[in-house]
């Protein structure tokens, strides 16, 4: 018997017998006409998740912020988006944070997840102690709106390799399978296993985002607009799958848009921002008398969600109203006794309990020292194999980029068609240097330029929840790329080498691709820098036009290259395309014989004469070897 089902069965045993009467496959997915969250479906979500608390043990985490506000400085003025804001969520409660377009949710948010440090004030702490980015950042996950997922993996796949990450050594293979199976059980994604992610509808890659952000145990869990594009179902569902992650120990804050009325109700804990102001904090089913004190009286058959949403975008006075009488948020409005309907208490910890756990949890991270869970190498590994997995199912730019490779070849090939080794064309075999060069320059800037900038936004939610480290990834990026790069590379160039009748010989061809390939290296590392910082549609006008002036300069001084003058030559140094052309054509003309003349006279029969008059003067080794440290150092900076 496979270890699957058996693993399979020894978790969710108790789940199907749970499912059994009502013939309910997932645990989440309440019957159509189950309009409650029943006891029923909470001890049956309640048997779930064992494996992941008892294996990936984690302190509850309460987080309390005082005065905290949020300025934004433009050139011509300053703007307070949130105004010394108080508040706290605790452990066992699930908090949503309600409030018209515009008052500062995702702001709050932001900051209290550590996204956003830039311009805030106030004081946050976590249990007790001030907040530590190192240990908070391990200890909470932040699931962003437009959060993207890896494309071209399954979601067992994506599971696995992110609790081979997020999990390191800390659990062995067999232990990784029985929580990412768990997982998928209970966020009811078991049976689309092998479905790739963007195969998935909204509402499962939704449960596929927070799915890979749980597979750590964080006990705090920030979400931003979780529900956005879902429809009423995938919401419900999605909101119970939290209440059951919040009921196990955990402090999860979302900020949702309008929920409704039996929505509302499933929420501990409400948290009322209007204008950078809070509102109201506390017990969700006290926000109505809360109302009531400030003159706002919501008809029993309103949305209290609604009805509290539009009070405050409408009624600055009422708003102010309700913001003094919570004191900002400094007052909570509390159940005497946390009580839900029907269903298992919350796990509630006491203050001092909680305050031993994160002091000895504090006290083990100190002495690990390691700021990502695995090691520089394991992330490398890992990543660079989810590379290649996803650049191999990518087959259609496999076909894109090989063709582009083989047209382009038989075309410059034309071009230049045997002008190798004729003496009376020996500029025209430059310019032939010169196209292979613009051919490698601009295909591998062009492609992160234009792929980077939606792949950042996925890299922001992993490496911002620490998954990796930015060295790890470029050196996975950058190495992943390389086989596909020297692949095709090497047919452009075995193409055009043999096409346009260049000396054959093993030594200068093998000099002519070592320098195309490092043009193309240097080339994508540019073309990294300027997908990272910009969006593909400023990216494909930066990145020609920064890299033209480059290609000026390294043409310069053709025809009269002993006579370039000294700062058109400091300025061409800066041109890493110089070197790169200072390379293919050393590789053609160094040392070799004279080239073949059919006329009367001709003057570059001497390839020294060449290499002199287009500027790649004879100090030729030393112009390698400057070529060759400006490309790694291009190269690094790019990282
Ligand atoms: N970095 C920033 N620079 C300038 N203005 C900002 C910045 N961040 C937020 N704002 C402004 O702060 C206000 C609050 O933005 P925020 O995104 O927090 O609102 P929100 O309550 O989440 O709204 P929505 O529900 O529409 O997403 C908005 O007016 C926004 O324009």
């Amino acid at each position: 018997m496979s270890k699957v089902p058996l693993v399979r069965k020894a978790i969710v045993g108790a789940t199907l017998a749970h499912n059994a009467p009502t013939n309910n496959p997932n645990p989440l997915v309440l019957d159509p006409t189950e309009n409650q969250w029943t006891p029923a479906a909470l001890e049956r979500a309640g048997s779930t998740l064992k494996a992941l608390n008892r294996m990936a043990k984690r302190p509850p985490v309460h987080i309390l912020f005082e005065d905290v506000g949020f300025t934004t400085s433009t050139h011509k003025e300053e703007r307070l988006i949130l105004r010394n804001v108080s508040g706290e969520f605790r452990s066992g409660e699930l908090t949503c944070v309600l409030g018209p377009s515009g008052a500062g949710k995702s702001t709050l948010l932001n900051i209290l997840a550590g996204y956003t440090t830039k311009g805030v004030s106030g004081r946050i702490t976590v249990n007790g102690h001030a907040r530590d980015m190192r240990v908070f950042k391990k200890l909470s996950s932040y699931i962003m709106q437009d959060d993207l997922l890896q494309p071209r993996l399954s979601v067992c796949e994506a599971m696995r390799i992110a609790a081979d990450l997020k999990l390191g050594k800390e659990l062995g293979k067999a232990e990784k399978e029985l929580i990412v199976e768990e997982i998928l059980q209970t966020l009811g994604l078991w049976e689309h296993r092998n479905t790739r992610s963007e195969h998935l509808s909204g509402g499962q890659s939704k449960r596929l985002s927070v799915a890979l952000e749980l597979v750590n145990n964080p006990p705090i869990i920030f979400l931003d607009e979780p529900t956005t594009g879902l429809d009423v179902v995938s919401i419900r569902q999605l909101v119970v799958l939290l209440r059951l992650l919040s009921r196990q120990g955990r402090t999860i804050i979302c900020t949702i848009h309008q929920p409704s009325a039996s929505l509302f109700s499933l929420f501990d804990r409400v948290y009322v921002l209007s204008r950078g102001m809070c509102c109201y904090q506390g017990a969700a089913p006290l926000l109505v008398p809360f109302l009531t004190e400030v003159g706002q009286i919501c008809p029993s058959t309103h949305n209290p969600a609604d009805f509290v949403v539009e009070t405050v975008a409408s009624d600055p006075e009422a708003s102010a109203e309700m913001s003094e009488l919570c004191q900002n948020g400094k007052l909570c409005r509390k159940l005497d006794r946390m009580t839900l309907r029907g269903g298992r208490k919350p796990v509630l910890h006491s203050d001092e309990s909680i305050q031993r756990i994160f002091v000895e949890h504090i006290a083990k991270e100190q002495m690990q020292k390691m700021e990502f869970p695995t090691t520089f190498l394991t992330q490398f590994l890992i990543l660079t194999k989810r590379m290649f997995m996803q650049s191999r199912r990518n087959s259609i730019t496999l076909w894109i980029q090989l063709i582009h490779h083989v047209v382009s070849a038989v075309l410059l090939g034309s071009i230049f068609l045997f002008v190798g080794n004729d003496a009376a064309v020996p500029i025209v075999n430059f310019k032939f240097c010169i196209s292979v060069l613009v051919f490698f320059m601009y295909t591998y800037i062009m492609i992160p330029v234009l792929l980077f900038p939606l792949e950042v936004r996925m890299l922001r939610r992993e490496y911002f929840n620490r998954w990796y480290g930015l060295k790890a990834y470029y050196a996975a990026l950058t190495f992943s790329s390389l086989p596909v790069m020297v692949l095709f590379g090497l047919l452009f160039l075995v193409i055009v080498y043999l096409m346009s009748g260049q000396i054959l010989e093993w030594d200068r061809f093998i000099l002519f691709v070592f320098c195309a390939i490092l043009i193309a290296i240097c080339s994508e590392g540019f073309g990294l820098v300027v997908g990272s910082a910009f969006n593909a549609t400023n990216g494909s006008i930066v990145g020609p036009a920064t890299v033209s002036p480059l290609l000026v300069l390294c043409c310069y001084g053709m025809g009269f290259g002993p006579y370039i003058e000294t700062r058109m030559k400091i300025l061409m140094s800066l041109s890493y395309l110089r070197y790169g052309l200072s390379g293919l054509s050393i590789a053609l003309y160094q040392k070799r014989t004279s080239m073949e003349c059919h006329q009367d006279f001709c003057l570059y029969s001497d390839p020294k004469l060449i290499l002199r008059d287009v500027g790649r003067i004879l100090k030729v080794h030393k112009i390698e070897l400057y070529g060759l440290e400006f490309a790694k150092v291009l190269h690094h900076i790019s990282f």
